[in-house]
């Protein structure tokens, strides 16, 4: 699949000035470095286009996200890995700062950077399922980075961010609606993009640029810190990535994902 079909954009039937922009990398929409330039190349169309929202969602009938692809980080090519990590910090970056209004319809898993994905919206409604969400970096035995920290505490409280973040957490959709991770479940797809379309209509009379700009206030803090070290961000994951116990981890947890295939069958 070309890259461009890795993300496609139509408009909402009811109103062509909302995007629905739906990752489509199967099986598990992880996010590898061709995935994450269509989400960047996407989000600079948007922010030129005559969208004033968009709702972020999946075409995988059970993922949302699986989060960044592990292959990209297990024994690297590192100027790869320096493409993707810039990449990533681009995505989040143009997302979480978006003028746009943003909203995720989460239908179903999004794990580590799947859940960085939607915690980068303002509004996310999650189907209700045997599904999670959460920052389960730890488990991994890697780091989730100090923006995918600054991105959780600008949703749920320091205190719940810092306990599910040191274990790993991954969080049932009831237990992401009781701490805010989410804010409303829904019961399929359909539902969860109707539940955005619900959160975007509150702006309808809300000056765009205003709209934007006191979002972009609340959100300075992180955004600020990765702006003055994306660099030094971008050498830390590559010198991480050369640790070989930080391999090892990966090589047992790709095992892990493996042999959890292997158990259902
Ligand atoms: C201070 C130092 C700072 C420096 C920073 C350094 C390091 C930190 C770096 C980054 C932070 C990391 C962020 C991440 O996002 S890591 C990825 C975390 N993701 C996960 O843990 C999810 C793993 N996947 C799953 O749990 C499941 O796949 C699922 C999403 C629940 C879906 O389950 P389902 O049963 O539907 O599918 P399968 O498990 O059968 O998977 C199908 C297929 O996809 C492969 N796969 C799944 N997830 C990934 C992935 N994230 N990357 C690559 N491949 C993935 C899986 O192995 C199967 O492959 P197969 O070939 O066997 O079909």
């Amino acid at each position: 699949m070309s890259s461009q079909n890795l993300v496609t954009v139509t408009p909402d039937k009811d109103n062509d000035e909302i995007a629905i922009v739906t990752m489509q990398r199967p099986p598990v929409n992880s996010l590898n470095l061709e995935l994450l330039q269509a989400l960047s190349k996407t989000l600079d169309e948007l922010s030129t286009s005559d969208f004033r929202a968009m709702v972020l969602t999946s075409a995988s009938p059970t993922v949302f996200s699986a989060g960044l692809d592990i292959m990209e980080m297990y024994k690297p090519d590192l100027k790869r890995a320096e493409q993707f990590w810039s990449t990533l910090q681009d995505v989040w970056l143009k997302l979480f700062e978006s003028n746009l209004i943003t909203a995720a319809a989460i239908n179903g898993h999004a794990p580590a950077g799947g859940c960085l994905l939607a915690m980068s919206c303002e509004y996310r409604a999650m189907v209700s399922g045997k599904y999670s969400i959460g920052l389960n970096e730890t488990a991994l035995g890697i780091v989730a980075p100090r923006w995918f920290m600054d991105c959780m505490l600008n949703t749920i409280s320091q205190r719940e961010a810092e306990i599910a973040l040191t274990t790993g957490k991954l969080f049932s959709v009831e237990e992401a609606l009781k701490v805010g991770l989410i804010d409303e479940t829904a019961k399929d797809k359909e539902d969860a993009i109707n539940k955005c379309l619900g959160f975007i209509e509150k702006f309808e009379s809300i000056p765009p640029l205003p709209r934007s700009m006191t979002k972009q206030k609340f959100r300075a803090n992180g955004v600020q810190w990765l702006k003055a070290n994306k660099q030094a961000d971008i050498d830390e994951f590559v010198h991480f990535l050369k640790f070989p116990q930080v391999q090892q981890s990966l090589e047992m947890y790709i095992h892990m994902l493996k042999s959890k295939q292997n158990k259902s069958e």
